[in-house]
This record gives structure tokens, C-alpha cells and sequence, in this order.
């Protein structure tokens, strides 16, 4: 059986994959009521409402329970990856779907595993994937990241499906970086939106969002084909172009001069963006490497500067050559 830890909108729609073809699913909520709603209606309201759910998966609001499953996903918010993951016993692989960076270590969600789950091996799923889309069976591709070639084989074939394609990777670092940091460009993209800047300057925002990405990437060892592939500008790609994403949203939000506070206290999904910024913001200063976006974006969120500012800053910022 495949357990899933997490019912957010994501954990959900993997669950939905899965089950296609009747196979097990033990899908883990944090809240009782998404355990007893599922369970009672096959549906789940708060998270990826109107969509009936397979019969093939069973909500449980016991983590330990996931003990019992040979494959578990692990797809919380990520600063509630560590917490939750040292709760899961048994050592059965673990398939990392989180994107972010914690809050306070600067780690990326394979290094929190290796603390909080020492003992089992881990892959990444990362990549462009709007969980309603998912849901909805729409064709998707992404990648699976794993040290072992033949580890990651298995899980690719125990998660594949007809419309739900994993490619493989042995780059995990590189795999979660560009799921992390495109968070975090998806901001800016949302700000150009809610600002009126232009399709030219969201243009501009993706290419050097890019160049960041794989600036930042290369200084922690990824690989620079996994940045350019699905997890790193494919789902950058992705999640700069529509308003389903929820750090775009966010963005958006700042563009049109709400405040950070205000748009993120009254809500129930999770803007991973905002948590990695500053986090990220850290992690670049530590290898020397230069992040304007990504400043740019911690300034607004903290309220330090508004929109006008940062565009200014950033176009003033010194000519120089295009190359990462
Ligand atoms: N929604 C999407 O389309 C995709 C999301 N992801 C990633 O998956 C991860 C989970 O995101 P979603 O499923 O979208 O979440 P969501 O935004 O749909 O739901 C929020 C989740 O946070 C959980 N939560 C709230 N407070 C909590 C607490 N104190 N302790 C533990 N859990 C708590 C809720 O139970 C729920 O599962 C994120 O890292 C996200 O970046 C990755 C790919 C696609
Ligand atoms: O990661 C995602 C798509 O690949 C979802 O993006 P948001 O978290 O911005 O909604």
C-alpha cells in the first residue's frame, strides 16, 4: 500500500493518480475533519473541492499508520516536512514532494528527510503540476529525482500512470532547487501582473529569474540540464503564467499594493514563496551569489520597500552580461 503524508491539494490529486488503477492508498490529513469528510463523502471540500474521490484511497489522521505502507509521499507544507516525517515509523522509501527550504537551517527538504527519517531512502518529485489538473487526469510530466538509478526505476513505476509521467533524474539537489526557488520568481511574475508592467517585463523576470535559479543551483551542486528541465524552468515556466498558482496569486496581490500580512493571514493554502524568500535570500548570501529578484521579492514581503521602489532598484542596477 502507498501512503500519502498530507491532504492538502497536492497530497490529494497524487492520491487520485494513484488510486487510478485500484491500488491502495492510506492518505494522511492533518485535520479530523478532512479525515471524516473524505472518508464519509469521498470528496475533499477544503482542498481540491468538486472532484469525487477514488475508492481505492482511505483517510487517516493516524500518522503512524503510515508505518504500514511500503512507499510513503510526503507532500506537507514544507516547514512542516521535519516535524511530521520523524513521526512516520519504519524505513520504507520516501518520495519528498514538498518545495521549499526551511525556515532557520537553510536545508533543502532531502536534508531535513536525512535528520528527521535517517534510514530511508529518498527520491523528489518535482516539477510543473497544478494538483486540479492532476486531478482532473490531464496529461503531466515530471521529474523523479533519486541517487539510486535502480531505486528510482521502481518508484517511477510504482507512481506512473497513462497521463502522469515521471522522468528520471539521479540530481536530487538540483531537482529541489528549481522547485523551490521558482516559488519565489512566481512572486515577482505576480507582482509584474498585479502592477501592469507587461508581458515584456514578466518576459524579462523569467529569463533572469533563470539565470538566478541556475546561478544559485550551480554554487550547490545541481546540474545545469535539471534547472533547464521539468522541476526547474518547466514548472518556473508554469507557475509565472497563471493565476492557479497561489504564490503568483500572491503576487499578484503585492502588484495591486495589498499588504503581505493581510494576504497571507486569511488564508488556508500554502504560498511556499514566501517562506523560502528570505531563507533563499540567506542561502545565496552564504555562496556568494547575487539574487536581485529574490531580494527584491523579500523587500516587499517584509514591507521594507513598495512596488515603484524595487522596479526602480532593479532597473537600475549596473549593465552587464547576460551569461549566468
Ligand atoms: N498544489 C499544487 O498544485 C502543488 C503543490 N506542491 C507542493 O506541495 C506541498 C503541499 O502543498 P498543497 O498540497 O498545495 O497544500 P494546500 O495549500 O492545498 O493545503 C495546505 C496544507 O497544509 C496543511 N497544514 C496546515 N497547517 C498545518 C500544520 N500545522 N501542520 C501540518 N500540516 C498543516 C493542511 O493540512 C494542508 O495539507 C507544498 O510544498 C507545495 O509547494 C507541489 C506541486 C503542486
Ligand atoms: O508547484 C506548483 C505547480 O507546479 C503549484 O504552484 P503554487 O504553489 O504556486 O500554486
Amino acid at each position: 500500500m502507498i501512503g500519502i503524508l498530507g491532504a492538502g491539494a497536492w497530497g490529494t490529486a497524487l492520491a487520485q493518480v494513484i488510486a487510478q488503477n485500484g491500488e491502495p492508498v492510506l492518505l494522511w490529513a492533518f485535520e479530523p475533519e478532512v479525515v471524516a469528510t473524505m472518508n464519509e463523502t469521498r470528496r475533499n471540500p477544503v482542498y481540491l473541492p468538486d472532484r469525487p474521490l477514488s475508492d481505492a484511497i482511505r483517510a487517516t489522521g493516524d500518522l503512524a499508520a503510515l508505518g504500514g505502507c511500503d512507499l510513503v509521499l510526503v507532500v506537507p507544507p514544507a516547514q512542516h516536512l521535519r516535524g511530521l516525517l520523524a513521526q512516520v515509523p519504519g524505513t520504507a522509501p520516501r518520495i519528498l514532494c514538498a518545495k521549499g527550504i526551511e525556515a532557520g537551517t537553510g536545508m533543502l527538504m532531502s536534508e531535513v528527510a536525512a535528520e528527521a527519517a535517517p534510514g530511508a531512502a529518498v527520491a523528489v518529485l518535482s516539477g510543473p503540476t497544478f494538483a486540479h489538473e492532476v486531478a482532473d487526469g490531464l496529461p503531466t510530466a515530471v521529474t523523479l529525482a533519486c541517487e539510486d538509478a535502480a531505486l528510482g526505476g521502481m518508484l517511477a513505476g510504482r507512481i506512473a500512470r497513462p497521463g502522469f509521467r515521471p522522468y528520471l533524474s539521479d540530481d536530487v539537489i538540483g531537482a529541489e532547487i528549481g522547485g523551490a526557488v521558482k516559488n519565489v520568481l512566481a512572486i515577482a511574475c505576480g507582482v509584474v501582473e498585479g502592477a501592469g508592467l507587461g508581458q515584456n517585463a514578466r518576459a524579462a523576470l523569467i529569463g533572469r529569474g533563470f539565470a538566478e535559479m541556475t546561478r544559485f543551483g550551480l554554487a550547490r551542486g545541481a546540474r545545469s540540464e535539471t534547472l533547464a528541465g521539468l522541476s526547474g524552468l518547466g514548472d518556473l515556466v508554469l507557475t509565472c503564467s497563471s493565476v492557479s498558482s497561489r504564490n503568483f496569486s500572491l503576487g499578484r496581490g503585492l502588484g495591486l499594493g495589498q499588504s503581505a500580512a493581510a494576504l497571507l493571514s486569511d488564508r488556508r493554502t500554502v504560498a511556499e514563496g514566501a517562506s523560502t524568500a528570505p531563507v533563499l535570500e540567506q542561502a545565496a548570501a552564504k555562496v556568494c551569489v547575487d539574487m536581485p529578484i529574490v531580494s527584491a521579492v523579500c523587500a516587499l514581503l517584509a514591507g521594507r520597500l513598495g512596488v515603484q521602489e524595487v522596479v526602480d532598484r532593479l532597473l537600475a542596477r549596473p549593465l552587464k552580461s547576460e551569461t549566468v
